[in-house]
Formats: C-alpha cells, structure tokens, sequence
C-alpha cells in the first residue's frame, strides 16, 4: 500500500466531534505505552504523526488519521495504567463504549500485543469486548524485534492460546522498530476495509 496522504482529522473527546465522512476505519486498541501509536506512525511511514511517548497515557483522546483520503486510523487511549483514578477509568470507559457500540464505519480493529509477554487480563478482556461488537480483530504482536528468532513461535502460540483467538482473525508479529510485519498488516487491513 503506498501512503500518498496522512494528516490528523481530529483529537475527539466526544462522539460530537467523530468526523462525519463516511468512510471506513480500522481501531486500535491496547494497553498503555504498548506501542498503538507506533504502530500507525509505521504503517503510513511519519515517524511522529501519531504522537508517541515513553511515559504511558500519552493518547487521552479519540485521534482519528485519514489516510489516502480513504479510511480513518483511530488511535484510541490505552488500558491498564495502574496510576489512572477511579473517576479517569470510568470516564475511559464510556468513551470506548460511546464509540465501539455506534460507531457504524468501524470495519476491524487491530489489538496491539507486547510479543515478549502473556496477554495481561486487560488484553483478554478487550479482546472478548470486541469480538462482543462482533469485530474483526487482527491481534498485533509487536516489539518483535526485542525476541530472539528462536522464541516467535513459541510466544505466537501463548498469545493465541491465552487470547483464545477465534479462527477468523489474524495474529501478526510486527515491529515499528524495524518495519517487519507491514505487509502483511496492510493486506489484513485492506481486507477489511474492502479497498
Ligand atoms: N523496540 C521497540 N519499541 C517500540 C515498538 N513499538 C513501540 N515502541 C516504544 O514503546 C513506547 C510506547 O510507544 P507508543 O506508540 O507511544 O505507545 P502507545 O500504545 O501509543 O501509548 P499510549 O498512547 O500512552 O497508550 C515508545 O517508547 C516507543 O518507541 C517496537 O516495535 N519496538
Ligand atoms: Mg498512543
């Protein structure tokens, strides 16, 4: 796929803001600071488009990307940061609900995995909450290139084990360190975004 235009449509806090062209769009989602944010900034080729950051949390808004004027990336705010308040989890929380049960051009989603470690129970339990939209959901592994060759399969194996993936979806090692992995990332998503 070659990325002739990406650009920021808008940081949304509310479905108000959602952009109203109605074209398809793929979602992330993972854990904070697992690399969702990198993940984008690889597959289009910007190395800061999508902000990123060493410190968790850094995402706090929906941010919706427009690629080839054909699709919308949504970088969603991570899970699982232990120093997040009862009040900042709830408030995450109604901001996934608000968009995954009526967004309707939401086509797939791509969870984003740490390759190096078990799914936490927030990868679990993310992963059961999309397939109750009855989503798609590539499961991305990523941080590839921080394992051995040796230890892929094995840690492929785990993930899909403890994740319970159903058939249908595809599980990806891929790294935005080294760019392995795109091609295959990209021709999962086009088929899923019919394009
Ligand atoms: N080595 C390596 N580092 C990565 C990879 N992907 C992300 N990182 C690093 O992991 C850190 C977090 O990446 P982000 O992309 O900001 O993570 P995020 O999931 O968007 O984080 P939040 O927005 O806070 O939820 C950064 O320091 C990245 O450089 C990868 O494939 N390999
Ligand atoms: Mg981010």
């Amino acid at each position: 796929m070659k990325v002739n235009s990406a650009d920021i449509v808008i940081s949304a806090a509310s479905k108000k803001q959602y952009p109203k062209a109605p074209i398809p769009e793929i979602a992330l989602a993972g854990r904070s600071n697992v690399g969702k944010s990198s993940f984008i900034n690889r597959m289009i080729q910007r190395k800061n488009l999508a902000r990123t950051s060493s410190k968790p949390g850094k995402t706090q808004t929906l941010n919706f990307y427009i690629i080839n004027d054909k699709f919308h990336f949504v970088d969603v705010p991570g899970y699982g940061y232990a120093k997040v308040s009862k009040k900042e989890r709830a408030k995450w929380g109604a901001m996934m609900e608000e968009y995954f049960a009526e967004r309707e051009q939401v086509k797939a989603t791509a969870l984003i995995i740490d390759i190096r470690h078990k799914p936490t129970e927030d990868d679990q339990l993310m992963y059961d909450y999309l397939k109750h939209f009855d989503l798609p959901v590539m499961v991305i592994a990523t941080k590839l290139d921080k394992i051995k060759k040796g230890q892929r399969k094995k840690q492929l194996k785990m993930i899909q084990d403890v994740l319970e993936m159903e058939e249908e979806d595809a599980l990806i090692p891929f790294s935005s360190e080294t760019g392995e992995g795109k091609d295959v990332a990209w021709k999962t998503m086009l088929s899923h975004l019919n394009l």
